[in-house]
């Protein structure tokens, strides 16, 4: 520990003023008693105007209660507490809730203090902007749950939603089918005209899942000219008009691109979820090898699987 007698008290106080983070001391009922620091404008407001006042009187109901709460916390801790959140304008009193929506992610670290403030408990609470690094966070979460070609879910997002869904059958017997389809001969299409080509029909398969299924199904593309739409709490009797008007809508649309469209078709395998199934590789299994069947019995059709 640093011999703070080396130090005057004003010196002392200018070193708490030059922190870049600011260090709000707040009292177990929420009164900001004191604000140390917060230098660094690129991230901070002026937060002066806040000592004197209570939480409640800055943020909303909600919000105020929250923090209220994590400053119980942190008293009731011997450690620190910390912990993240976010502020916009609908939590900041005084603030138009219709503008433009700025959402400000913090870290806050919080101590309890060994000693009172204004005759109550209180807290240490240094509060960080962390907005870029959520920002970040999410970008490569995006970018780590999406197909680049198509922009649609890729295969290990995939996986997640059929493991929820199979979770939701396993518990509450919540249906759910899956539809494996790919485009008949699509190697043609690349050996005659070129592989971009074949990229452009993966994407306008893309976009007809995109137009053509409800919000709530669930389109993935597995890899090559392969899809996976999973349907949540649809059986098979629903699922197979759905995949079948895909059957129609896909080659109309890879008829708009040229001639790589004439005769193009597709082939799809279609199941469901089934009690005695022991993880969702098992629909997935049906379905491929239902898809399997559709290309064996001569394509452009789609053939569905019990068992
Ligand atoms: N353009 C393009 N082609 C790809 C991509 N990924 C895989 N492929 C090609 O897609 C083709 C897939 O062909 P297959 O599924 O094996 O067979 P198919 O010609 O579609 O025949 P069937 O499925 O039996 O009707 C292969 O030629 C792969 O090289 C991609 O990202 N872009």
């Amino acid at each position: 520990m640093t011999d703070v007698s080396l130090f005057s008290n004003e010196q002392i106080a200018a070193l708490l003023a030059a922190l870049p983070d600011p260090a709000f001391i707040l009292t177990r009922s929420g009164k900001y008693a004191a604000l140390f620091g917060g230098t660094d404008a690129r991230y901070y407001h002026d937060g002066s105007a806040l000592v004197g006042k209570s939480i409640p009187d800055v943020l909303n109901g909600e919000k105020a209660a929250w923090f209220i709460a994590q400053i119980a916390i942190a008293l009731a801790k011997t450690g620190l507490h910390v912990i993240e959140y976010q502020l916009n304008r609908k939590d900041v009193k005084g603030l138009d809730a219709d503008g433009p929506e700025d959402t400000i992610w913090f870290e806050g670290r919080v101590q309890a203090l060994e000693y009172r403030v204004q005759g109550e408990d209180a807290v240490l609470w240094v509060a960080s902007n962390i907005t870029a690094s959520k920002k970040l966070e999410a970008l490569l979460r995006m970018q780590s749950e999406t197909d680049a070609l198509t922009g649609l879910a890729n295969r290990r997002k995939l996986m997640q939603a059929l493991t929820d869904n199979y979770e939701l059958f396993a518990r509450y017997q919540t249906p759910a089918s899956v539809l494996i389809f790919d485009i008949d001969k699509f190697k043609n299409i690349n050996d005659t005209y070129g592989h971009l080509s074949g990229d452009k029909a993966i994407q306008a398969t893309a976009d007809v899942c995109r137009r053509e299924l409800r919000t709530t199904d669930f389109p993935a593309r597995l890899g090559g000219d392969e899809f996976v739409i999973l349907m949540p709490h649809t059986g098979w009797e629903q699922a197979k008009p759905i995949a079948e008007r895909l059957r129609q809508k896909v080659p109309a649309a890879l008829r708009t691109l040229g001639t790589l469209g004439d005769g193009a078709t597709i082939s799809g395998g279609l199941s469901e979820l089934l009690p005695g199934d022991s993880s969702f590789e098992d629909v997935l299994k049906r379905a491929d090898d239902a898809l399997y069947r559709a290309k064996r019995d001569g394509r452009n059709r789609i053939v569905h699987l019990e068992a």
